[in-house]
């Protein structure tokens, strides 16, 4: 299926049987909270690899706070408590917002005393007027149409202990950065940050986001699949827009919904198929974990990075 040199690779009952502990169940309130952002989600992934995840990932932070106690001795530093960074890559439409918002749900479940905030690379698009200014329109998502310096620039706010970050926010509903609103990041424990660029190497900038990242998660899945999900939420969107002149899809919904498939369709195969093949999918071989979805976004493989 893939150059796996480097992984270590469990179906999905071997993941599932390194942490089972039916002492911790979920509590209504968190299933509740699962099923309020996306009711297709499968309960059995998030019991099967989701919740060994989570533990996974416990034993990381773990040993990530032990050793930032340790170089601060040896530093004779006074100690302070560094943020841990999580990536989440993949393709456009593959689920990355999904499976971020997910494991912060299961991450403020399983550390209720722990601050976890959540972001999008999104937010750090230029907006539709510069991307036009720069001659970008047709590039949006690839390496160049994003402001890395302000990306890397946060990251490294976040890594220093700074106390208050503002974010730009980015709307699929207007189809751009939304103008005057930002998303406030106070002082998190752990931060995910997920977009389909946590493990590029920005050509324009010497440091990279996975410099900030601890631990890095790539979802992975057939194109062929990953393109009907793409369509699936073109509809689901143009069903949001039909009364909404104000939402970016709204002109698709004035035409036979088969025409709106069809451009739709071409955006995939011209813009964010293009970016997966050449941009996205050159850099899963450097994600801590793989987790590869077959259909129905049901997971089927995790891989480990050995070292
Ligand atoms: N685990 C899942 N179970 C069911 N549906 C899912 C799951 N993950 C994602 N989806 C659906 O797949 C589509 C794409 O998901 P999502 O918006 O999370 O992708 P994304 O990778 O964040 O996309 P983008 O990069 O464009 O923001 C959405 O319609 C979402 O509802
Ligand atoms: C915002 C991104 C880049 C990533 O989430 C993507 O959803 C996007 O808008 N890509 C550009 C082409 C398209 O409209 O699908």
């Amino acid at each position: 299926m893939m150059d796996l040199m480097n992984y270590d690779v469990f179906s999905k009952r071997e993941w599932r049987d390194f942490y089972q502990d039916a002492s911790v169940p979920l509590t209504q309130a968190s299933l509740r909270q699962i099923k309020a952002f996306n009711d297709r989600i499968s309960l059995q992934d998030v019991q099967d690899i989701y919740i060994p995840l989570v533990h996974y990932l416990r034993l990381l932070i773990k040993h990530f706070d032990e050793w930032q106690d340790s170089k601060a001795g040896f530093l004779r530093q006074k100690p302070r408590h560094v943020p841990y960074i999580i990536g989440i890559a993949g393709s456009v439409a593959v689920g990355k917002s999904t499976t971020a918002r997910l494991l912060k749900v299961l991450l403020n479940h399983f550390f209720s005393d722990q601050r976890i905030e959540m972001i999008t690379t999104d937010g750090f698009l230029y907006s539709t007027a510069e991307l036009k200014k720069r001659g970008l329109i047709t590039r949006k998502g690839f390496p160049e149409s994003y402001d890395m310096k302000a990306l890397i620039t946060f990251l490294n706010d976040v890594k220093s202990g700074k106390q208050l970050m503002e974010v730009p926010v980015y709307s699929h509903k207007i189809y751009d950065i939304v103008p005057n609103e930002v998303q406030e990041i106070e002082r998190p424990d752990v931060l995910i940050i997920e977009g389909i660029n946590t493990l590029q190497l920005p050509s324009s900038e010497q440091i990279y986001v996975s410099d900030f990242t601890d631990f890095s998660i790539y979802v992975d899945a057939r194109p062929k699949l990953i393109e009907e999900w793409y369509l699936e939420r073109f509809k689901a969107l143009l069903k949001l827009a039909e009364n909404d002149p104000d939402n970016y899809y709204h002109s698709y919904t004035k035409m036979p919904l088969k025409d709106a498939v069809e451009e739709a369709k071409s955006i995939w195969f011209n813009v964010d198929l293009p970016n997966l093949e050449d941009y996205i999918l050159p850099t899963r071989s450097r994600a801590n974990m793989i987790i590869h979805k077959g259909e129905q976004h049901i997971i089927d493989q995790v891989m480990l990075r050995k070292s």
